[in-house]
């Protein structure tokens, strides 16, 4: 792997403190090209659309709650298509690779790529590249047509496989030389996209006519900036059914515990929605918000009031709440204790107390079930977007981007932006507040650490993180009486 380090950000200022955070273009750094006219103007099905065309101008603004005194903020490009191209269809030779974990929707986005490349703009050359970024070197390349395709989006998976590890860049950018491709695409999350963003830079560095387009994936919604990942709401809505049997089982058995562990590695978002959505759950923990088992307070205590109050009781908890092994996976993500087990085993424990309670405890791991599973149609056409998205700023001469919905409107936004940060559920923000009045369950937090970082946003999580690497380096769980 190489260094982010990265060509500089393209920044526009304007009136107000309006900033135009900019993705770069093939004229950056090759001047000379040619355009041509859009061939979707001769397009029936856009020939009459009003203003279809997108004005050079418009951009979509990061922070939608704006204060009246406040300053414009960052914004970014908006998608779509523009008059004018930098690629005759002839010329492009597309390439679609999938890497990272699965998600419901990439056949969906594959599909769109290939068939919005060829019905839009009338490109015939598609390949996709097997097996994820090792493909580009280890693999041979397949055709892709939109009749290949057809119906690829009603199966689960990715039908070009996918990969963790492997990404070398020289490699990479050495097979798409080689092979004349001028058009990447590049489908993955943070680890991906910041491979995304070396290909690019090193396609730069080579003066190719090569556009690399990014598109997130994640089933964990982790990835900053756009409104949620696709993919995400079909796990949400798949996790039901593992939620709504946790409580079949609990509520039909004596002191009934459901257990049901979901993804999320960093990132709560899941558990949070699966939660909120369903209502049986009387107890929802992620890796962002600390608890702890013993004592006053703590998570065990609550279980048996619970128990106590309405015989029976629903847990949701995501992976991310266990401590890592020493063990990473071939991109370099430490790999996860299985939290269920170690939490329906404490709870075991707990019970087998003299003087406590008999319990039946069901555990429910549909971790991998909620993302192996073809996409809702709510996310088909969000995937259709995103592809259709990339398409229109590949075509028009950008490069280093990835697209997403920023506030409902679909935009290009730098690589930098997506690969920075993560994107975690703020346990001092509404949405979380809302899960614990849904659960009614007590936010397992000492008092202490709400007041000594009232009013600011994200210093809890932070304190939180800090006091864990400092104090309790089995991870997420806090020891007794914290
Ligand atoms: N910092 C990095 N630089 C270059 N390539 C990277 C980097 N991090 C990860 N990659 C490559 O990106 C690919 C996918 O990374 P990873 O396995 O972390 O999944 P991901 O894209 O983050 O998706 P998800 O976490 O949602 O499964 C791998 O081939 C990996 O080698
Ligand atoms: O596919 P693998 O390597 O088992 O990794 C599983 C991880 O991938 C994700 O689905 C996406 O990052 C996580 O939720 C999960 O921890
Ligand atoms: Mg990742």
């Amino acid at each position: 792997m190489g260094s982010l380090g990265g060509t500089l950000p393209k920044l526009v200022h304007g009136d107000c403190g309006y900033v135009l955070d900019d993705v770069p273009h093939l004229t950056d750094y090759l001047p000379d090209l040619h355009t041509h006219s859009n061939p979707l103007q001769n397009n029936p099905s856009y020939s009459v659309t009003k203003q279809y065309f997108v004005d050079d101008d418009d951009t979509v603004v990061q922070k939608a709650v704006q204060h009246k005194d406040g300053e414009r903020g960052i914004h970014f490009r908006r998608q779509g298509p523009r008059q004018k191209v930098y690629f005759v269809p002839d010329e492009v030779k597309a390439c679609i690779v999938t890497c990272g974990g699965l998600c419901p929707g990439l056949n969906t986005v594959i599909r769109e790529l290939v068939c919005g490349l060829d019905y839009m703009y009338g490109v015939k050359h598609i390949v996709g590249i097997e097996g994820g970024y090792k493909g580009f070197y280890a693999r041979n390349t397949i055709n892709l047509t939109p009749k290949s395709v057809n119906h690829i989006h009603k199966r689960g998976g990715t039908i070009l496989g996918t990969s963790r590890g492997g990404h070398i860049t020289s490699k990479i950018v050495d097979s798409i030389q080689d092979r004349g491709i001028n058009q990447v695409y590049i489908i993955g999350g943070d680890g991906t996209q910041k491979g995304a963003s070396l290909i690019y830079e090193e396609i730069r560095r080579r003066g190719l006519k090569a556009i690399v387009a990014g598109i997130p994936k994640t089933i964990d919604n982790d990835i900053p900036i756009i409104d949620k990942s696709f993919g995400f709401d079909t796990a949400v809505e798949e996790a039901q059914r593992a939620i709504n049997a946790a409580h079949v089982e609990a509520e039909s058995a004596e002191n009934g515990i459901g257990l049901v562990k979901l993804m999320g590695r960093h990132s709560g978002f899941i558990a949070m929605y699966a939660s909120l959505a369903n209502r049986d759950v009387d107890c929802c923990l992620i890796p962002e918000s600390p608890f702890y088992l013993e004592g006053q307070g703590g998570l065990l205590e609550f279980i048996e009031k619970r128990l106590k109050d309405n015989g029976h009781m629903v847990i949701v908890i995501a992976e991310g709440i266990a401590d890592t092994m020493d063990a990473i996976d071939p991109s370099g993500n430490k790999v996860l204790k299985d939290a269920g087990l170690w939490m329906a085993q404490r709870i075991k424990d707990h019970f087998a107390q003299p003087n406590k309670m008999n319990i039946n405890l069901k555990y429910i791991d549909p971790t991998y079930m909620i993302r192996a599973i073809p996409s809702n149609a709510s996310d088909n056409v969000y995937c259709t977007l995103l592809a259709q998205s990339a398409v229109h700023g590949a075509m028009a001469g950008f490069t280093g981007f990835t697209v997403g919905p920023v506030n409902g409107r679909f935009c290009y936004i730098p690589f930098r932006h997506i690969t920075e940060k993560r994107n975690r559920v703020v346990i001092t923000d509404r949405m979380w507040a809302r899960l614990l009045s849904s659960t009614n369950q007590p936010s397992f937090m000492r008092p202490k650490v709400n007041t000594e970082v009232d009013q600011e946003e994200h210093s809890i999580d932070l304190l939180i993180e800090k006091t864990h690497m400092d104090e309790h380096p089995v991870g997420k769980i806090m020891a007794n009486g914290y």
